[in-house]
């Protein structure tokens, strides 16, 4: 019989001190996840397939599933009496827990649905959440409370809504999977010590945006698709399901390496995807399954923010690999700088 998540925060409270409020936080992530999950897996029946009819701060078109995973989150997260703040991709400002709720020592950033585009084809989703340290828990949280790099997580994690409900879990300590029971409406241990192996065959990029790629990413790129025949002398998979979670999650499983660079489209966006709850969570992740996260200039973890909704590259998953692109772009900032 597996453990459940509650009496798998209970070993980890006796055996290596977790704060039993962060528990608490972590079981009322898993009932946000709990919700959402639902409420995908009855799509149209729900009426939470579309779009909104509004933007997020980002400009992006916001889905009604967007909004009514934020909301679930919020609320779950602001009850649990474990956070004093709270940072959503769908919400431009940091959020304070309300007057009548308790306050706790914690501060939550969470991209409650990533991967909208398939939210209306019915292919894998997630959400995806990291825990900070409050360093002065107050009433009123301000930008500046967060902005501090991701090495300071506490945990971090992602919910998979795919063919199976899954949660992924670190606090530091190794990497964890839960699978939800459908029948029970539990989460039961499924994997302990996930492990991502150093080497790769398989890579996800979006290529369609290749001619805005800098040049070292251009070139690992190329030499990957040349394959057997040419530098790398061995042939490599290629696989892209628009959802970070989902591309972590099969890393995770079975390795590779994620990208998302940053492109000469917008200089003033470092990257398409969101550090503070995109990835420093999933960094976070690879570094204690043993593989690697970096912006392709640093590590993704020491990256102290500016703003909230900080953008930052992305290339995560097998060590080896992310070493090597991250050194051709060493290679190249040098060779420029001559
Ligand atoms: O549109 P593209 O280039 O395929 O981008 C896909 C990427 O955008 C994201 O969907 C962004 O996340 P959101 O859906 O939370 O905005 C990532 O999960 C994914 O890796
Ligand atoms: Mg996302
Ligand atoms: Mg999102």
């Amino acid at each position: 019989m597996s453990m459940s998540l509650h009496q798998y925060l209970a070993r980890e409270e006796s055996l290596h001190d977790l704060d039993p409020v962060l528990s608490r936080l972590i079981v009322s992530v898993s009932e946000a996840c709990k919700e959402i999950s639902f409420k995908v897996r009855n799509g149209a029946l729900a009426g939470v397939l579309g779009l909104a009819g509004t933007e997020n701060v980002q400009g992006e078109d916001q889905k009604k599933l967007d909004v009514i995973s934020n909301d679930i989150f919020v609320d779950a997260v602001a009850r649990s009496g474990s956070v004093c703040g709270m940072v959503s991709e769908e919400i431009d400002h940091v959020m304070s827990v309300p007057e009548e709720l308790p306050l706790g020592p914690y501060l939550i950033c969470f991209d409650p649905l990533d991967g909208s585009s398939n939210i209306d084809i019915n292919v894998s989703i997630g959400s995806i959440f990291s825990v900070l340290p409050a360093v002065r828990p107050k009433r009123v949280a301000a930008d500046e409370d967060f902005l501090m790099s991701g090495r300071n997580q506490v945990a971090a994690g992602y919910c998979m809504y795919g063919p199976q409900t899954q949660l992924v879990l670190t606090f530091g300590r190794g990497v964890v999977m839960f699978t939800l029971d459908p029948t029970t409406g539990t989460f039961l241990l499924t994997q302990e010590n996930v492990s991502v192996a150093r080497e790769a065959k398989e890579f996800a990029i979006n290529c369609s945006n290749m001619r805005h790629w800098e040049a070292p990413v251009k070139r690992y790129i190329a030499e990957l698709l040349e394959g057997k025949t040419g530098v790398r002398g061995k042939d490599f998979n290629m696989r892209w399901i628009a959802a970070m979670v989902a591309e972590v999650h099969r890393i995770l499983q079975r390795g590779g390496i994620f990208m998302y660079p940053r492109d000469h489209r917008d200089l003033s966006k470092p990257g398409k995807l969101r550090l503070m709850y995109e990835a420093n969570p999933m960094a976070m992740l690879m570094e204690n399954a043993g593989g690697a996260a970096t912006t392709g200039r640093m590590p993704i973890l020491d990256v102290v923010p500016q703003k909230i909704h900080e953008r930052v590259a992305v290339f995560l998953g097998a060590a080896d690999e992310v070493e090597l692109v991250t050194g051709y772009h060493r290679e190249a900032d040098a060779a420029e700088a001559k």
